[in-house]
């Protein structure tokens, strides 16, 4: 499968600035940038950029960035499911990851995350994936929100939601591990029903739904 990349490029006006979302990144690019310390949701942030580096360089990888002048302070990431997972059992070539969102905190609650979306989706390539995200409580940002889990929910599902993410139930035992977790899917305009029904599948594995 070809994955074609269209960048595009958004400026919006937040209570902290004005900030650029704009995608796909080539690596040579990421690395060229700053990245802001509080980037540490998943890794410490030098290490993150070294990851982010890595996948924009994959040919299924997308990065989007959230930037002030040349600082990134937000970005989205989507690539194919680690191998570990049961997501990638199905060899679906049609199917990526959004593997991770996250924002500087300085800059939350401006629309940014909203953002990266949107602009993530205005390449009509999206429309060739099924996106999948993993909703883990452990990976959310819970002490400096001051949010509980079910309002951190909330938070998710207003955020994937905005680009038509939707909630999809799986036996999967790690995302059932905890109500607060969740899949989400969003089933691009032109994938086939042959891997509609791959994902269905692979979401239950205990059961035949078919
Ligand atoms: C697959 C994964 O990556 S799971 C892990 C998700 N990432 C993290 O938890 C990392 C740490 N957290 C963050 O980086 C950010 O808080 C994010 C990415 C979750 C949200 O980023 P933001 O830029 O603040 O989100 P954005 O401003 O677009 O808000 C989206 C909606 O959530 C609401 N919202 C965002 N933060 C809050 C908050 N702390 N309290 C209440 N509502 C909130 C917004 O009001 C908005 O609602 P609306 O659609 O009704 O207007």
């Amino acid at each position: 499968m070809e994955h074609p990349k269209t960048f595009y490029t958004k400026t919006i006006t937040t209570p902290a600035g004005d900030v650029t979302i704009e995608g796909p990144f080539a690596p040579e690019r990421l690395a060229a940038c700053e990245f802001h310390q509080g980037l540490k949701a998943f890794r410490q942030p030098e290490k993150q950029q070294q990851a982010l580096i890595g996948i924009a360089g994959l040919p299924e990888g997308r990065i989007i960035v959230a930037r002030v002048g040349d600082l990134i302070v937000g970005y989205v990431t989507y690539l194919y499911p680690d191998p570990m997972e049961r997501w990638a059992e199905a060899q679906m070539e049609d199917l990526i990851e959004l593997g991770a969102i996250e924002v500087a905190a300085p800059y939350r609650g401006g629309s940014v995350a909203k953002s990266l979306l949107q602009v993530s989706f205005l390449d009509d390539a999206m429309n060739d994936y099924i996106v999948i995200s993993t909703e883990y409580y452990w990976h959310w940002d819970l002490d400096s929100t001051g949010l509980s889990v079910w309002e951190y929910k909330e938070v998710m599902k207003k955020v994937m939601g905005s680009v038509g993410m939707e909630t999809y139930a799986t036996d999967d035992p790690e995302i059932n591990s905890h109500p607060a977790n969740m899949l989400m899917a969003r089933i691009g305009t032109r994938v086939g029903m042959d891997s509609v029904e791959r994902f269905n599948r692979v979401r239950f594995k205990t059961r035949h739904l078919f």
